[in-house]
C-alpha cells in the first residue's frame, strides 16, 4: 500500500487552504516518483447530539438515563393511535442556540418530515426529522490539534457544517444472547436529538476526533447536550471514502454509532486503509453501512442496513411549520409562551470554549497547550482561576501544581474536578495553603495525598505537622547549594563557559536534597553568586 496512515498531517487539508474545495485537495499529495497522485482520504461525519432537557422531544414523558426500562414512555412515544406531537420549546432554542454558536443561519420557518424504516425499537415506523427545511444551515465549526513530539504545537483547521435538524431518537434494542430474546426499551423513544450534518472536509481520524472533541466542549458550555459519549449522549455516523485528489470523491461507506472519540479516530483509519487496499487492488468500494468492532479494532458490514434504504420521506401532518421571531418581528398578540427569540438566544451565548483558551493565554500568559488540558477538564478553569485571584500567586506556578499533582490525582481517583466536591471546596484553600506556604512540587503532593485521605486534617497542619513549609533559611540553603556545585564538576564548567542552561539543572539538584521544600527563587540567587566567584585552586575551571 503506498499511503501511509501513521499521520494524517501530510495528507490533511492545511489550516491555511479553505476546507473543501477541490483545488486544496489538488494541491498537494503527488508522489514524485509516481505518475497518479496517491491516494487520500474524505471523510465527513453525521453527529447525533441528545438534547439537554428534562422532557422529549415532542411528549412530556422525562428523560433520564438510568430509569428503568420502560419506565419514561408515555402513548405518542408508544406511537399508540390518536396520540400527537407536541413540540418541546427548550429543544428548538437549544438548537438554535447550538447554530448560532457554530456561525449557521438559522431558518426562520422550517419543517417536520417522515423518515420511515421498519425497526423494533421505532414502534410508529417512522422518525420525525427534518429532511426538507431543517432549523439551522451553513456554518463552521472551528477546531484544533496539537502534533509534534510533545504534542505543543497547535493546528488550526475548520469543517464546514451543512445543517444542523432537530429529530426523534429511537428506543433500545437489547440483545439478551443467554435466552436468544431481542428486549425493547422505549425509554429513549422521542428523546430531541439534534443531527448535525459536517460536511466531507477531513481527512483522518485524528481529525474528526479532534472536531468532535471541541463540539463536545461547545455543547457543555452552551448546556445543549451533556456530550457524554460512553452515555450515547453524542454519537457519530463517520462516512468515509478515498480518492485520488483532483478526481471526483470516491463512494462512501458509514460506520454507524460510535461512542467514543478514540473508536472514532481508529474506526476510520482503519477504514480508509480498508478502502484504500481495495481501490489499488483493483476493486471498487460498496456503497454500504458498517459497524466498528472495539475489539478487533476492524469495521464489519452491517447485515441489517443491506441494499439501499427507500426512507419514503414525507411531510409530518400533524406539525405545522416552525417560525422562529426576532423580537421586532414578533405578531401582536402572540402568547409569549409560544414564542422563540432568535436575537435573545444570541445575547444569551456563553463564553465558548476558543474563547475561554485565548483568554487564559493572554491573561494569565500560560502556554497555549495548557490552556487547552484546563478546558477539557471539567471544572478547572474556575478551579484554576479561583486558586490564582485567591493565592495572587503566579499563574504559570499554579498552572504546574494545578496539571502535574493535582490532575495526576484525580486521574488516579477516576474523578473530575467538579465531581471532587465537596472536596473541592477544602481543595481549593489547600492550593492557597500551598501557594503561601511552599509554593509547588513535592511538599504540596504531599499534602494534597494527606488532605485526600480525609483524616479532617487542614493543609495547614499538616504543613506544619510534617515540616512542609517552604525553607527560607539563607545559610542552610548556601550550604546544599555549595555541596551541589561541589558534586557537579562538568556542570559548573559548562556553565562557566557560558551554557547558562545548566544552571536549571542545578536548581533542581538543590530542589531534590531539600525535597523540594527550599525556596527556588533563593536557590537560583545563591547559586547565581556562589559561580559568580572566581574558582578556587583546584576546583574545575
Ligand atoms: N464521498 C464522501 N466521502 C465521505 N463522506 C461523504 C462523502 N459524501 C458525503 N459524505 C458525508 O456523508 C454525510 C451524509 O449525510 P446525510 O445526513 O446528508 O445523508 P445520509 O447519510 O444519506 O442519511 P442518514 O441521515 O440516513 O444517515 C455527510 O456527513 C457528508 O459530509
Ligand atoms: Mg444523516
Ligand atoms: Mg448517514
Amino acid at each position: 500500500m503506498s499511503t501511509s496512515l501513521s499521520s494524517c498531517s501530510s495528507r490533511s487539508r492545511s489550516a491555511s487552504v479553505q476546507p473543501g474545495s477541490p483545488s486544496a485537495a489538488s494541491a498537494r499529495h503527488w508522489n514524485s516518483s509516481a505518475t497518479s497522485p496517491q491516494l487520500v482520504g474524505v471523510v465527513g461525519l453525521e453527529i447525533h447530539a441528545q438534547i439537554y432537557a428534562s422532557t422529549k422531544l415532542f411528549s412530556s414523558s422525562q428523560v433520564c438515563f438510568s430509569s428503568p426500562p420502560n419506565s419514561s414512555v408515555s402513548f405518542f412515544d408508544a406511537a399508540l393511535p390518536g396520540t400527537l406531537p407536541v413540540l418541546n420549546r427548550r429543544c428548538v432554542e437549544a438548537a438554535v442556540m447550538t447554530g448560532l454558536a457554530l456561525g449557521c443561519t438559522i431558518n426562520k420557518r422550517s419543517l417536520f418530515d417522515r423518515k420511515h424504516y421498519f425497526y423494533a425499537d421505532l414502534p410508529a415506523g417512522y422518525q420525525i426529522t427534518q429532511q426538507r427545511l431543517p432549523i439551522a444551515v451553513g456554518g463552521r465549526l472551528s477546531y484544533s490539534h496539537l502534533v509534534g513530539r510533545k504534542r505543543n504545537q497547535v493546528v488550526d483547521k475548520n469543517v464546514r457544517i451543512k445543517q444542523i435538524q432537530l429529530e426523534q431518537d429511537s428506543g433500545k434494542s437489547l440483545h439478551d444472547s443467554y435466552r436468544s430474546q431481542t428486549l425493547i426499551d422505549l425509554n429513549r423513544a422521542g428523546v430531541g436529538l439534534m443531527e448535525l450534518v459536517l460536511e466531507p472536509d477531513m481527512s483522518c481520524g485524528e481529525e474528526a476526533a479532534a472536531a468532535v472533541r471541541e463540539l463536545q466542549l461547545i455543547l457543555q458550555a452552551l448546556g445543549t447536550c451533556q456530550g457524554n459519549m460512553s452515555e450515547g449522549q453524542l454519537r457519530v455516523d463517520a462516512n468515509v471514502s478515498v480518492h485520488r485528489p483532483g478526481e471526483p470523491l470516491g463512494v462512501r461507506t458509514e460506520v454507524k454509532n460510535i461512542n467514543s472519540a478514540r473508536f472514532l479516530a481508529r474506526a476510520i483509519d482503519y477504514e480508509l486503509q480498508r478502502q484504500m487496499a481495495v481501490v489499488e487492488g483493483g476493486g471498487t468500494v460498496l456503497n454500504e453501512t458498517r459497524a466498528f468492532d472495539f475489539k478487533s479494532g476492524q469495521t464489519v458490514p452491517m447485515r441489517d442496513k443491506e441494499g439501499l434504504q427507500d426512507y419514503r420521506f414525507m411531510p409530518e401532518p400533524n406539525l405545522p411549520p416552525l417560525i422562529l421571531y426576532e423580537r421586532e418581528t414578533v405578531p401582536a398578540h402572540t402568547d409569549p409562551r409560544q414564542v422563540v427569540l432568535v436575537d435573545q438566544l444570541q445575547e444569551q451565548l456563553p463564553e465558548l470554549p476558543r474563547v475561554t483558551r485565548d483568554r487564559l493565554v493572554t491573561t494569565y500568559g500560560i502556554l497555549p497547550e495548557h490552556s487547552f488540558t484546563l478546558v477539557n477538564e471539567d471544572g478547572l478553569v474556575d478551579y484554576f482561576v479561583g486558586v490564582v485571584q485567591q493565592t495572587r500567586a503566579e499563574p504559570k506556578k499554579v498552572i504546574g501544581w494545578v496539571l502535574n499533582d493535582l490532575l495526576g490525582l484525580l486521574k488516579q481517583q477516576c474523578l473530575t474536578v467538579s465531581q471532587s466536591c465537596p472536596l473541592g471546596v477544602p481543595l481549593k484553600w489547600s492550593l492557597c495553603v500551598c501557594a503561601r506556604v511552599c509554593v509547588c512540587g513535592e511538599p504540596c503532593r504531599q499534602v494534597l495525598q494527606e488532605l485526600w485521605k480525609g483524616s479532617g486534617k487542614s493543609a495547614k497542619h499538616i504543613v506544619e505537622e510534617q515540616g512542609l513549609g517552604l525553607m527560607r533559611d539563607r545559610s542552610e540553603i548556601q550550604q546544599v547549594c555549595r555541596r551541589v556545585i561541589d558534586s557537579h564538576p562538568d556542570e559548573v564548567s559548562a556553565l562557566r563557559a557560558g551554557n547558562k542552561n545548566v544552571l536549571n539543572k542545578l536548581i533542581g539538584q538543590v530542589r531534590k536534597q531539600t525535597k523540594g521544600r527550599a525556596d527556588p527563587q533563593l536557590v537560583r540567587a545563591i547559586l547565581e553568586e556562589e559561580l559568580s566567584r572566581p574558582p578556587f585552586h583546584g576546583e574545575t575551571t
